[in-house]
This record gives structure tokens, sequence and C-alpha cells, in this order.
């Protein structure tokens, strides 16, 4: 049974999906503390969040169990995501669900801003009737800057047109071809603070947007500006905004969000008659909230069945088009990690992963990192590594992973091979997809066979002599060890050869060390494959 806590208020038509699961138990206990959160983890295989738990090394230290965390909306920055690497933690979000509704808020406080909304609204309610001091302005005809043009600043643009805005967008991704396509003029971050009359962010918070716009933007600013952050406190310098709005550089400004929050009681965006807020509620609307539940409890659901899943954060993204080529593949990559490892002696330097055929046209990393897992596991153990820390693992550990890639396979259509090295030896096994009969290891070594890489297996080498098949065989079976499947493998008749047996449970080490007694046969190695 998997354990799932719900740490922040989620949606529970959301998350219906996990609370009806056969195998999940949900608890929802929002408003933890990270020491009361501490506490409890261990027991807990998933973590579900939003914005308001930290997410601290802390808290995943505590969670020997967590294999994932699932973000119900975009933003990561509230999960240590180098923390939840290194644990092989994967980290997932939501990065559609809420697009819309946070585009759409954010033109309700663009719209604040300049028609004076929640300040009007006061002081009708307070009693006055202030007709003179919220003279707003239109939004037609205006500049509207967008710094990120990704989901939602993409949005935005699309629906500021509609305002009859001319849009200036900056985005390090954005291309002269996709802004003419989108009808805005592609700019830098200085055309648009010296030239737009709003602005509004749409970019993460990184240490490269951190404070984008501060003291030297605001300089250079075109007078009366009204900005909107809908993104990340921390975009624009908070202090440099409230300065810049006292010396009349900005004519308004509307924040949802801060860069701590909840902001403190005498932030000075709270009493300025010019800076309107709202409490982060960019994404707080009943159809976000229910389709990013929806999204992220499907995710963690496909990840503690170890179905394939989708936006990961703290992996790169695998394209639907190339994880149906790689899929079949991943069983078979990590199986080949698993079975070189358990055959080479002395400490893996160096894995050297072979794509040929079709294989070797795709971005095969996905793969690697199944194949790099499926090396270490057999050390490190099969709970410790997964394809979210097996490269970093391997790495931590001065593992060399080298990737080969060749068009052309030469006895199949698609093969991948795994090398390893170590200081005193080199050992290498290839496997494939044969079209009807599945996973095959083809070559180990220099010999070619055509075993299922599945169960127990002993691997034997021998010499090619009469007789030797028949004594393995009695003394297997003398001491109780059935033999599902038999391969031979041999380079020249009478020369070096190899056996590979399938057996329905393991043989003892009294019975390995027995068959290596055996005449002409040189070793024998027992392989775990489940
Ligand atoms: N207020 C709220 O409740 C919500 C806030 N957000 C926040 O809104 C932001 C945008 O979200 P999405 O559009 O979904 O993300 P996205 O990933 O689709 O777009 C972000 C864009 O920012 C661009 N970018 C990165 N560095 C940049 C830089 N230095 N200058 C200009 N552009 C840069 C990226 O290339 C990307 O295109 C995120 O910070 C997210 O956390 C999202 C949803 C709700
Ligand atoms: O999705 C995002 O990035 C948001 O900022 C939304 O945050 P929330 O889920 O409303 O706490």
């Amino acid at each position: 049974m998997f354990k799932v806590l719900v740490s922040d208020p989620i949606s529970d038509l959301g998350i219906q999906k996990l609370m009806d699961a056969d195998d999940v138990i949900v608890d929802k206990k929002p408003g933890l503390n990270e020491d009361e959160l501490v506490a409890i983890i261990g027991q807990y295989d998933a973590l579900l969040v939003r914005s308001q738990t930290r997410v601290t090394a802390r808290i995943m230290e505590a969670g020997k169990a967590l294999k994932v965390i699932g973000r119900a909306g975009v933003g990561v920055d509230n999960i240590d995501l180098e923390a939840a690497t290194q644990r092989g933690i994967i980290v997932i979000n939501a990065p559609d669900g809420n697009t819309i509704t946070t585009c759409e808020h954010t033109f309700a406080m663009m719209m604040s801003v300049a028609r004076h909304i929640p300040q009007a609204y006061h002081k009708t309610v307070g009693g006055e009737w202030d007709r003179k001091s919220f003279v707003g302005v239109e939004l037609r005809g205006k500049t509207l800057g967008v710094l990120g043009m990704g989901r939602i600043g993409s949005e935005v643009a699309k629906r500021a047109k509609a305002f009859g805005m001319e849009i200036m967008g900056y985005d390090p991704f954005l291309t002269e071809e996709r802004a003419e396509k989108m009808g805005i003029r592609l700019s830098s971050v200085d055309d648009i603070v010296r030239n737009a009359d709003f602005m509004t962010v749409h970019t993460p918070l990184t240490p490269e947007t951190r404070h984008m716009i501060s003291r030297p933007q605001f300089e250079v600013m075109k007078k009366g500006m009204r900005i909107v952050n809908c993104a990340r406190g921390g975009i624009i310098d908070e202090h440099a905004l409230v300065e810049a709005v006292d010396q009349g550089i900005v004519a308004g400004a509307a924040f949802d969000v801060f860069e701590i929050e909840p902001p403190a009681a005498d932030h000075p965006f709270l009493k300025h008659p010019k800076i309107i807020v709202t409490p982060h509620l960019g994404a707080s609307t009943v159809e976000a909230q229910e389709n990013v539940a929806i999204d992220v409890s499907e995710q963690v659901l496909n990840i503690l069945r170890e179905q394939p899943f989708m936006n990961a954060v703290n992996m790169p993204p695998i394209p639907a088009d190339v994880l149906n080529k790689l899929q079949p593949y991943f069983g078979l990559g990590e199986k080949l990690g698993s079975f070189v490892s358990q055959l080479i002696e002395g400490a893996v330097e160096e894995i050297t992963v072979s794509y040929a055929g079709d294989l070797a046209e795709v971005d095969t990393q996905p793969l690697t990192r199944y194949v790099v897992r499926g090396v270490l596991s057999h050390h490190l153990g099969k709970d410790q590594v997964n394809v979210v820390n097996s490269m970093h693992l391997a790495k931590e550990r001065h593992v060399n992973v080298v990737v080969q890639k060749s068009h052309v396979a030469r006895d199949f259509t698609n093969s991948l091979t795994v090398v390893l090295k170590s200081k005193t030896a080199t050992r290498q096994v290839t496997g494939t997809m044969l079209t009807g009969y599945g996973p095959r290891i083809v070559q180990i070594d220099r010999f070619p066979v055509d075993v299922a890489p599945e169960g127990n297996l002993i691997l034997i080498s021998h010499n090619d002599k009469p007789g030797i098949i028949g004594n393995v065989g009695t003394l297997l079976g003398n001491n109780n060890v059935n033999i599902a499947t038999m391969q031979v493998g041999r380079e020249l008749v009478g020369g070096a050869a190899i056996m590979v047996l399938t057996v329905d449970k393991g043989a003892s080490k009294e019975v390995i060390a027995e068959l290596v007694k055996l005449p002409d046969l040189n070793k024998a190695k027992e392989i775990n494959l489940l």
C-alpha cells in the first residue's frame, strides 16, 4: 500500500483518483511546519504540495520512503531540487493546468491598476463618493512589455492584442520567427523598460531573473509605466520599485507575489496608495485547482506504480515520440547494466553505452539513465538508485559514462551494448528487442548467445568439449536446481565457450563451487536479473 501526504490545500475533486485507488492511502494534513513534517514524513511514499510547503533537504532526509514530490502547480522554487535529485526523489509539477487562470489574474491586476479598482472600492464602501481621484487610463493603444514568453506570457500577449495593445516580448527562447507569427515585437529588456507603458513578468525566479528589474532599469524607465507581477516575488526588486513609484517613474504596480510570503505586516507595498496586492492568488480558481490536482495525481500514481510518467522537473523531459521509441528498451537497458555489473571484477571506472541502428537516431539520454541505474543498483541497492539520481550517483563515484552511437547495427535493427571497465577487466553485453520475442541478450563478451534477460542465470565459461553440458546438467540436477533454458555460445569449435543457464531457483554458493571443479569448466557465476 502506498501512502501519500497532502500538505497544502489541494482540490479534493482533483485528487479523487488518488483517493479512489485501491493501493493508495491519502492523508490530508495542510499547514504543517518543517518539524512536524520531519516527524511524520518517514511513512510516506509521496508528498503533494502547492507553494506553501517548503520541502527542504531535512524533510527529504527524513522521508526515507519518499519516491515522488508532486507540485500541484508550476513553480517548484519551494522544493530543494538538488536534494531531491541526490536522493533520487522524482519531483513533478503540473505545468499546464493553471496557465489560463494565471493569465486571467494578470489581466484582473492590469485592469485594476489601470482603473484603481481596489482603491476606489475601499473609498466607496467607506462611504465616500470620490470620482476625481480615480481617473484611469485605457489599455487600448498602449504598449505592453512581456518578460518571459512561456505558457502564461504567451497567453497574456494573445489577449492583450484583443485589448488593442502593442506587444513587446522578451524571452531567451523567443525567435524572430515566432514573435512575428504571434504578431509581437521581439525586444530586449532594455527596450521594453524604455518604451513600454505596461510591463508584466512571467519568468521563473532564477539567479538570472532575480531583480532583473531593479534600480538600473527604473533609472531609464519610461515615465508613467504600470507594472504587474503575477509570477514570482523577487523578479522585480521590491525596494527599488517603491522608490520608483515614489519618484513618479512608476504610475502604479500590481503584485500577486512577494519576495517573502506572506509579507511582513510593515511591508511597504501594503500601505502604498499606488501599489495593489493579492495574496498569491494567480492560480486560485476552481478550474485551475482541479486541473493541476488531476494532472499531478495521475503522474504520482504512475510513478508509484512504476509506470511511465511526465513532467518530471529534476529530469530532462522526454518528448512523446522519443518516449514511444525508447520505452520498450528501458527494462532491457537496466537488465543489461545489471547483468554486466555482476560479471565485472574490480571497481567500475567507466560505463560505455553504445547504441546501434534506429536507436541511435533519437535522444537516448533517458535510456542511458536506465542502463546506469542497472549497473549501480547491483551494489548500491535497487531502492537507492533510480533514473533521477543514477547519473548523479555515477558522477559522485567518479564513474565515467560514455555514450557511443552508430547508425548501422550489424545483425539487428537496433542494439545496445554496455561495456564496463575496471582497473583489471573489461566486460560487455549486447541486447536487442526481437520482434515477437521481446528483449534478448545476443552477445556476452565476444560470444553470440540468445538469452532472455530475466530470472536466475548461471554463466559458465568452459572449453568446447563433448560431455560438458551433460556434466553440468547432472550436477545441477543432483542439487535440485532445475534448468529452464540453456544456451551455448562459442567462437570456434573446440575453443573457448560460454553456457548460459536459466534456473528456476538460484544455485547456492556451494553448488557454484562444485561446478567449477568439473573438468574443462573454467568459471561459473550466478547472475540475478529478478
Ligand atoms: N501567481 C501564481 O499563482 C502563479 C505563478 N506562476 C509563475 O509564473 C511564471 C511563469 O509560468 P509559466 O508561463 O507556466 O512558465 P514557462 O516555463 O512556460 O515560462 C517561463 C518563461 O520564462 C522564460 N525565461 C527564463 N529566464 C528568462 C529571462 N532571464 N528573461 C526572460 N524570460 C526568461 C523561459 O524561457 C520561459 O519561456 C513562473 O514563475 C510560475 O511559477 C505560475 C502559475 C501561477
Ligand atoms: O503554480 C505556480 O507557480 C503558483 O505560483 C501557484 O501557487 P499555488 O499553487 O497557488 O500555491
